[in-house]
C-alpha cells in the first residue's frame, strides 16, 4: 500500500522510520523534490492513505481536498476540530469522497472507555495536561507564566476543551481527543499546567457517568527532537496504520 505523509517534524520522522510504504510527502510550496509534492493534485493516483503529522494548519489546508478525493486520512491534529466550520467541511468532504478521517489517539489512551461511557451518559469529564516548562515554550503559556523562572507547578489555563484546543494548537490535541470521545468540546473541563518537576508529558482524565467512574493517567516520554510532543502520539499513528491492515484486531 502506498502511503503519503504531511509533516517532516518530530512526529512525521518517527512515523516514517517505523512504517513501510510511506513513499510521498506533502510539503510546503517551494520544498518539492523527489517523493515530495506541494499539492493534493500532485499526489500519486494510487494513493489510498495520508497521514497528517503536521498540525492544525496543514489539516485545514489539505484535509478537505484529500478526503474529497477519496483518500483516507489519519490525523494527529484533533484540536483543529474545535473549529466547527472546519469540522463540518471535513465531515462533508469525507462523505463526498467516500473516505474516512481517522482521529489518532495521540498522546492519550482510554478513549475507548470514554466513548463507550458516553452511550450511557456522562456527568463530568475533566482533563489535566502537565508538561515541563520546555514543553510549553512557544505556546499561550508563555505570556501567562515566566517559564524559565518557574520553581513550582503553575496552571496557565482553565476552561473548556474548545478554548484549550484553539488557544494551544500544538499542546492541547489531547484535550480535543478527550472531548471528541466523551462529553464534547464545551462540556469537557481542561486544566493545563507547567511543572518543573513533571516526570514527562503527563495526561490525566477523570470521568463519571451512568457507567461508573474512571481515572486515567499517563506519563508520556517526549520525542527527542520536540519536548512538546509525546512519543506515544507518533506511535499512535503507526498503530492506526497497522490496525487498518490487520485481519483481526482491537
Ligand atoms: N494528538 C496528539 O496527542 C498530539 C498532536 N500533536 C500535533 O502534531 C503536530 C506536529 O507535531 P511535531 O511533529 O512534534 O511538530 P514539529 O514542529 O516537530 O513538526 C511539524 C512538521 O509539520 C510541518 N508542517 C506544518 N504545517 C505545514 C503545512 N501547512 N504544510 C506542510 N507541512 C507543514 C512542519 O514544516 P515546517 O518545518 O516547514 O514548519 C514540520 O515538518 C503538532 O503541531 C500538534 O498539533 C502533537 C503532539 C500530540
Ligand atoms: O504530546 C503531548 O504530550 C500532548 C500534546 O502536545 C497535545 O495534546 O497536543
Amino acid at each position: 500500500m502506498t502511503i503519503g505523509i504531511i509533516g517532516e517534524g518530530a512526529i512525521g520522522r518517527y512515523v516514517r522510520a517505523h512504517l513501510e510504504g510511506v513513499t510521498v510527502a506533502l510539503v510546503r510550496p517551494g520544498r518539492e523534490g523527489p517523493g515530495r509534492v506541494a499539492s493534493v493534485d500532485a499526489l500519486p493516483g494510487d494513493l489510498r492513505l495520508m497521514l497528517d503529522c503536521a498540525g492544525h494548519q496543514a489539516l485545514a489546508q489539505f484535509g478537505p481536498e484529500i478526503l474529497a478525493r477519496g483518500i483516507d486520512l489519519v490525523t494527529v491534529s484533533l484540536g483543529a476540530l474545535a473549529d466547527d466550520a472546519l469540522h463540518g467541511r471535513l465531515r462533508e468532504a469525507a462523505r463526498t469522497g467516500g473516505a474516512r478521517l481517522h482521529l489518532a489517539s495521540g498522546a492519550i489512551g482510554a478513549l475507548d472507555a470514554l466513548a463507550a461511557a458516553r452511550v450511557g451518559g456522562l456527568d463530568a469529564v475533566t482533563y489535566a495536561g502537565r508538561k515541563p516548562p520546555a514543553g510549553w515554550r512557544g505556546s499561550a503559556a508563555e505570556p501567562v507564566l515566566g517559564l524559565d523562572a518557574l520553581t513550582a507547578p503553575a496552571a496557565h489555563f482553565e476552561g473548556t476543551a474548545r478554548e484549550a484546543a484553539l488557544r494551544y494548537p500544538k499542546n492541547a490535541n489531547v484535550a480535543a481527543a478527550v472531548a471528541l470521545a466523551g462529553a464534547g468540546f464545551d462540556a469537557t473541563r481542561v486544566r493545563l499546567i507547567a511543572d518543573p518537576d513533571a516526570p514527562g508529558n503527563v495526561h490525566e482524565i477523570e470521568a463519571r457517568g451512568a457507567f461508573g467512574r474512571f481515572s486515567f493517567r499517563i506519563e508520556g516520554r517526549a520525542l527527542p527532537d520536540n519536548p512538546r510532543s509525546a512519543a506515544l502520539a507518533a506511535m499512535s499513528v503507526v498503530a492506526a496504520v497497522l490496525r487498518r491492515a490487520a485481519p483481526v484486531g482491537i
